[in-house]
């Protein structure tokens, strides 16, 4: 047979998606551009638990094995949201990965910042042409609908096109403190080696809220001497074992993650390892199904910058250096994170990254294919 016939298969189950795929400080963000369905439901939300119960097949045969991989990270763009249509939005999003569906995703975000500027293509970004640019900044303005809220973004933008130069940045969601210094009992069953050899079982976390739920925690707390950036090999198995137990403690603690208005962010995402650093912070981050994320972690950027401005060590105005263990390795790839303003629901956080293409991919699933939706593969510790 002719492959490229398969890449005009029009029957739903199993027609041509096509991605873009990018990198921000190293972490994917494959943007789905064609050949998703139409999503039921009037909000993003009901949109997203729409994505989650009938099209769960498309996301996990992009994001897992042959066609993607475990640390696979995922955006499908929405044209048509209850904000696009009450002119607060330009564009909508859904973010999903290795379990499931995001809230809030800053790597993203800034990734989608570059391509919503760059695609022309109307079909794909209905609203591209009525994008306010400034030609005095050399901005472009851009409101993207998360399932957290909209996120303002600022892309530098030459003649229609991104500066591949210089950063995209965003303005988040207000972001808040639920819990400061927490003293979590971890039960002898489920208690790490280091956190055993070092004879304690309390570990102290911070929670926070970014448009998702993180639990901060230092290494030195868990167990981890030699701090975060000892995470390597067979280091970073034992990160693992231990982020993924406390998560397993905290996760049913629903109180700890309240959120004023939306049930569906009432979670906890993600337990980040977190170390100061003279300029900031460094991080790691396993988010979802114990995905490691190999950016800074935008949306931890806003929990912890409002951390920090919760504990006086940034006011207003103020910002710093957000680095994960991978951007640390070039100059200049990390993140960095704003207090840009208190308002009553939290603080306002500007984060700013650098993103970059890395390809673009026509996805295809043959009728025969005995595993259209991929795999996943647990090698042994
Ligand atoms: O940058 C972020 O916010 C994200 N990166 C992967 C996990 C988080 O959603």
């Amino acid at each position: 047979m002719d492959v490229f016939e398969l890449l005009l298969d029009q029957n739903p189950a199993t027609r041509t998606v096509n991605v873009v795929d990018m990198h921000t400080s190293g972490e994917p963000t494959r943007i789905v551009v064609k050949g998703y369905p139409e999503l039921d439901g009037n909000t993003l939300l009901e949109k997203r638990r729409c994505a989650g119960e009938k099209h769960d097949d498309i996301r996990q045969r992009l994001m897992r094995e042959p066609r993607g991989h475990g640390e696979m990270y995922g955006a499908i763009l929405v044209p048509e949201t209850e904000l696009t249509r009450s002119g607060d939005a330009d564009i909508g999003v859904l973010f999903c990965h290795n379990e499931g569906y995001s809230t809030m995703c800053g790597h993203a975000t800034i990734a989608l910042g570059r391509f919503l500027i760059d695609t022309h293509d109307l079909d794909i970004f209905p609203r591209r042409n009525a994008l306010q640019h400034d030609e005095t900044t050399g901005l472009t303005a851009l409101r993207l609908h998360a399932p957290c809220g909209v996120v303002h973004l600022s892309v530098y933008t030459d003649d229609g096109h991104s500066d591949a130069t210089r950063s995209v940045s965003f303005l988040g969601v207000p972001s808040f403190v639920t819990a400061r210094d927490l003293e979590v009992e971890i039960p002898r069953a489920v208690q790490w080696k280091r956190l055993r050899d070092a004879q304690r079982s309390r570990v102290k976390v911070d929670i926070a809220y970014g448009g998702a739920f993180y639990a901060l925690v230092s290494a030195e707390e868990l167990g981890f001497p030699g701090g975060v950036r000892a995470a390597s090999g067979a280091t970073l198995a034992e990160f693992d074992e231990a982020t993924a137990a406390l998560k397993r403690i905290l996760y049913p603690r629903k109180a700890l993650f309240a959120h004023p208005t939306e049930p569906d962010l009432e979670y906890l995402y993600s337990v980040m390892v977190v170390e100061r650093t003279p300029k900031g912070e460094v991080g790691l981050c396993f988010f979802a199904g114990q995905q490691i994320d190999r950016s800074p972690t935008g949306s931890c950027v806003m929990a912890r910058v409002a951390l920090a401005v919760e504990q006086g060590r940034l006011k207003m105005g103020e910002g710093c250096e957000y680095e994960s263990v991978v951007s640390l390795l070039n100059e200049g790839n990390g993140f960095r994170g704003t207090a840009v303003e208190q308002v009553p629901e939290g603080v306002i956080v500007k984060v700013e990254g650098r993103a970059f293409y890395t390809g673009a991919s026509s996805f295809v699933v043959e009728e025969h294919d005995m595993m259209p939706t991929g795999f996943t593969i647990a090698l042994p510790p």
